[in-house]
């Protein structure tokens, strides 16, 4: 059995190829790192090294990878594999979708049906995968293609990083690990079973869960640390003023959970206390930088920060802690990201009150509030922080 993954990097090497490998598949990387796909293929695998109390170190073997340019090698591979699965990024999606219609095309025209799993933070990936993939399409061979690939969405959640030891990236990795696929999406005649993930009939529970709890808290540390002056994740949480004003958002939003589905209280604390302690993890050193990545895709309206504010607005329940967050994220600034730069300049242009419009796309009011939370903390970098 051979999978075809799009995207070598942490997650890639340290959570799906992982799962994947301990479900009895070969994995084939498609990446646009020649120094990563030289690796992998010299050593025909890779390492991972867990973040464990023993530093349990893994070996992934059957493994190999193609440059994403050689479209001719990744097309054959896409021809020929049962599973196409992805970790690259949600914004590099359309990058892949071209070599992916036309690998599709093929498999339609010999009636060879395949999954397809996009693993990327943001709702519903796999969908937008396909919409991609469909733009790209005559109505003719989207229909040929409809027939053929199932798009299937899912949740992720791991800490992924790397590290270098002797010029080989090491995949480095928490123990704990959650893959959430919808059951319901799958191909009711694939030819594989996959052990250690969690198929379930409703997504949007998982992926929002994910999404307004996991990443919310991780970007909200982030973007915290970062105005402190902070390195990394693990530093900001043992920060008080931090620690309560991340703690007092996420029990705002775990608010929308319990008006929304049918989950317990309890339960949601446990995860959100989970989370904090998975992220405080001193084994692991998160850089600020890495977790606050792309501050456009994470300030959109339908992401981990905007996305819970909103839905918790519509309901008429508190959501100030969300907004100061927000104002938080919106001074975010890193040289060595394209997204913090344009950011930046996008308001010494426009003035923040339209940046917010244009990025966040909220409403007036919240527009306004954000605007205010802003000019204050950047006239006081502590204004944000409540009083205990
Ligand atoms: N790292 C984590 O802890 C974590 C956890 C959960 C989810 N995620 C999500 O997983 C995805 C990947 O994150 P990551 O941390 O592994 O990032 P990463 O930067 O380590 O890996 C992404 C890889 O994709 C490759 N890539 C980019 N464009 C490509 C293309 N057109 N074709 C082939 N390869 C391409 C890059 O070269 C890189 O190796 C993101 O959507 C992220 O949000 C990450
Ligand atoms: O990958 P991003 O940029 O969407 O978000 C950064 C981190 O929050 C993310 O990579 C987490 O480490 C991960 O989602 C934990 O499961």
């Amino acid at each position: 059995m051979n999978d075809v993954h799009f995207g070598a990097g942490n997650i890639g090497r340290g959570f799906i190829g992982n799962v994947l490998h301990d479900n009895g598949f070969d994995i084939t990387f498609v990446d646009t790192n020649e120094q990563l796909i030289e690796q992998i293929n010299m050593d025909k695998g890779y390492p991972i090294q867990l973040l464990d109390e023993n530093q349990t170190k893994l070996w992934i073997d059957n493994v190999c990878a193609i440059n994403s340019h050689d479209s001719k090698q990744v097309k054959k591979a896409l021809v020929e594999c049962k599973l196409i699965t992805t970790s690259v990024g949600a914004s590099n999606l359309k990058n892949i979708a071209p070599t992916l219609k036309e690998a599709l095309l093929i498999r339609s025209d010999r009636k060879e049906s395949i999954d397809i799993l996009a693993n990327e933070n943001i709702v519903n990936a796999s969908e937008l995968l396909k919409d991609e993939i469909k733009k790209l399409c005559t109505n003719e061979e989207w229909e040929s293609i409809n027939k053929i690939a199932y798009f299937v969405n899912t949740a992720i959640d791991r800490q992924a990083l790397s590290t270098q030891e002797d010029d080989r990236q090491v995949a480095l990795v928490e123990p704990y690990y959650e893959w959430v696929i919808d059951g319901n999406a799958l191909n009711p005649n694939r030819k594989y079973r996959l052990k250690n993930v969690k198929l379930v009939k409703e997504m949007k529970p998982f992926i929002e869960r994910k999404l307004f709890i996991v990443n919310a808290e991780h970007a909200a540390f982030a973007y915290l640390g970062a105005l402190l002056g902070l390195e990394t994740i693990q530093e900001t949480i043992q920060q008080s003023n931090c620690r309560i004003l991340v703690e007092r958002f996420m029990k705002q939003n775990k608010h929308y959970f319990l008006a929304k589905y049918d989950m317990k209280e309890v339960e949601l604390d446990q995860f959100i206390a989970n989370t904090i302690n998975r992220h405080g993890n001193p084994a692991v050193s998160d850089d600020v930088h890495r977790v606050g990545r792309s501050p456009i895709r994470k300030l959109d309206r339908y992401d981990r920060l905007v996305a819970p504010v909103m839905e918790l607005e519509d309901l008429g329940l508190d959501n100030d802690a969300g907004k100061r967050v927000i104002a938080a994220a919106y001074l975010y600034t890193n040289e060595d990201d394209p997204e913090a730069k344009e950011l930046q300049q996008t308001i010494k242009n426009n003035g923040i009150a339209e940046t917010i419009r244009r990025v966040s796309k909220v409403p007036e009011s919240l527009v306004q509030e954000i605007a205010v939370l802003y000019h204050d903390l950047k006239n006081n970098g502590q204004s944000i922080f409540y009083r205990r």
